[in-house]
C-alpha cells in the first residue's frame, strides 16, 4: 500500500516516517513538496501519488500566532484536511489525522472522553476542531487522534525550550494552573503504527468497528510546572522552578485549565506509557 505522510519535518511526522516503515511504501513530504496553505497543490500531490492511506501530521501549531492569523491557521488546519479527505474518498483511501486537547475549554473537572463536547477557547483549537469535523464528515475510513503537549528531541517543543533555558538561568517561572499530559512524539507515532497494523489485518470490518476518534496521550497528568520539575530532576540540572499562574504569564491565546485526555478507548487496543516513563526514555 502507498502511504502519503505530510508534515514529515514536524515532531510527530519525523517519528512517523520511521514507525510507518513496514506498513507500506511511504512517501514522506514536507512543506517544500506540499504546502497546506495551497489547496490546489494539496489536491495535485494526492492525485499524482494516489495513496491508499493519507497520514496528515502537518498543522499550523503556533498557538499564539494563530490569534492574529486565523485565516491562514484555518486553511492549514481545517480546509487542507478537508481537501485531503475528499481526495481520499475519490481514491477509496483511508486517512489518519491528528488533533489536540485544545479543542476543549478546560472547564471539566475530570479527564475528557471522546464523547465530551468540544468548545475551543483559542483560534488554534477552533481551527483544529473544524479540521476534525471535515475529516469525520467525508465518509472515509479514518482515525482522528487527539494528542496533547507533544515533546521530543526533534523539533520545537517545551522540553527542548526548558533544557535550553535551564542551562541559561538559575530559576524558571512556569505556569502551574494548566493540567494536561505531556506526550512523547514517539508514543504518538508508535500508537498510530499499532492501529494501522490492526487495520491492515482486519480490513473493512476493522475500520467499521474501530475507526473514528481516539484520545492518544500519556498516562497520568501534571502541569507545565510539574513537567519542568521532572525534566530538571531527570537531567539533574541545577535550576529551580518557580510556580506562577497563567495570569502572571500573559500570552495572546488563552489555554484550557484542564485538558487531560481520558485514553481508555485507545488503551483497549494498545498500551500507552505514563508520562514520567516516556520522558525518561526520551531523555535517555
Ligand atoms: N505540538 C503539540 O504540542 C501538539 C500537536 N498536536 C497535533 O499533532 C499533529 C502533529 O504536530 P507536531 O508534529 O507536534 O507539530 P510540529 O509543529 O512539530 O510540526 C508541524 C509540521 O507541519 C508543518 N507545516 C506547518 N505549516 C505547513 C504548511 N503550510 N504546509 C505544509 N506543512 C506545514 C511544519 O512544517 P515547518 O517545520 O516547515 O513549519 C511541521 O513540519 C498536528 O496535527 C498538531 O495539531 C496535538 C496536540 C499537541
Ligand atoms: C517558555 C515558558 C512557557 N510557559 C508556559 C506558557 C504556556 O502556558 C505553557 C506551555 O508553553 P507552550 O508554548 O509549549 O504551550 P502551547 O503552545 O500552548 O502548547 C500547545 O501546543 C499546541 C500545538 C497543542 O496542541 C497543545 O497540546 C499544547 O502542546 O508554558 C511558562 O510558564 N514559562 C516559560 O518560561
Ligand atoms: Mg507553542
Amino acid at each position: 500500500m502507498k502511504i502519503l505522510l505530510t508534515g514529515a519535518g514536524g515532531q510527530v511526522g519525523y517519528e512517523l516516517e520511521r514507525s510507518l516503515q513496514g506498513l507500506g511504501q511511504v512517501t514522506a513530504v514536507g512543506r517544500a513538496r506540499i504546502d497546506l496553505s495551497d489547496l490546489d497543490q494539496v489536491r495535485d500531490v494526492i492525485r499524482s501519488v494516489r495513496p491508499g492511506l493519507i497520514v496528515n501530521a502537518a498543522a499550523y501549531t503556533a498557538v499564539d500566532k494563530a490569534e492574529s492569523e486565523p485565516a491562514l491557521a484555518r486553511r492549514i488546519n481545517a480546509e487542507a484536511p478537508e481537501v485531503m479527505a475528499l481526495e481520499a474518498r475519490k481514491l477509496g483511501a483511508a486517512m489518519v489525522h491528528y488533533s489536540t486537547d485544545y479543542v476543549f475549554d478546560g472547564r471539566k473537572a475530570g479527564a475528557y472522553v471522546e464523547t465530551d463536547v468540544p468548545n475551543p477557547i483559542n483560534v488554534y483549537g477552533q481551527t483544529k476542531l473544524e479540521g476534525e469535523q471535515a475529516v469525520a464528515a467525508a465518509g472515509i475510513d479514518h482515525l482522528i487522534l487527539r494528542t496533547s503537549w507533544v515533546y521530543g528531541m526533534h523539533g520545537k517543543n517545551f522540553l527542548l525550550t526548558m533544557l535550553r533555558l535551564a542551562q541559561q538561568r538559575d530559576a524558571l517561572r512556569i505556569v502551574c494552573d494548566q493540567h494536561g499530559a505531556p506526550t512523547w512524539s514517539r508514543t504518538v507515532a508508535d500508537a498510530t503504527a499499532v492501529l494501522l497494523a490492526r487495520a491492515q489485518e482486519g480490513g473493512d470490518s476493522w475500520w467499521k468497528q474501530h475507526g473514528g476518534l481516539y484520545h492518544l496521550g500519556s498516562g497520568g497528568q501534571t502541569t507545565w510546572c510539574g513537567f519542568t520539575e521532572a525534566i530538571i530532576e531527570q537531567r539533574q540540572l541545577a535550576c529551580h522552578v518557580v510556580p506562577i499562574t497563567s495570569a502572571d504569564y500573559p500570552l495572546p491565546a488563552r489555554r484550557p485549565e484542564n485538558s487531560v485526555l481520558d485514553c481508555a478507548r485507545l488503551q483497549a487496543l494498545c498500551s500507552l506509557p505514563h508520562w514520567r516513563d516516556a520522558l525518561a526514555l526520551c531523555l535517555k
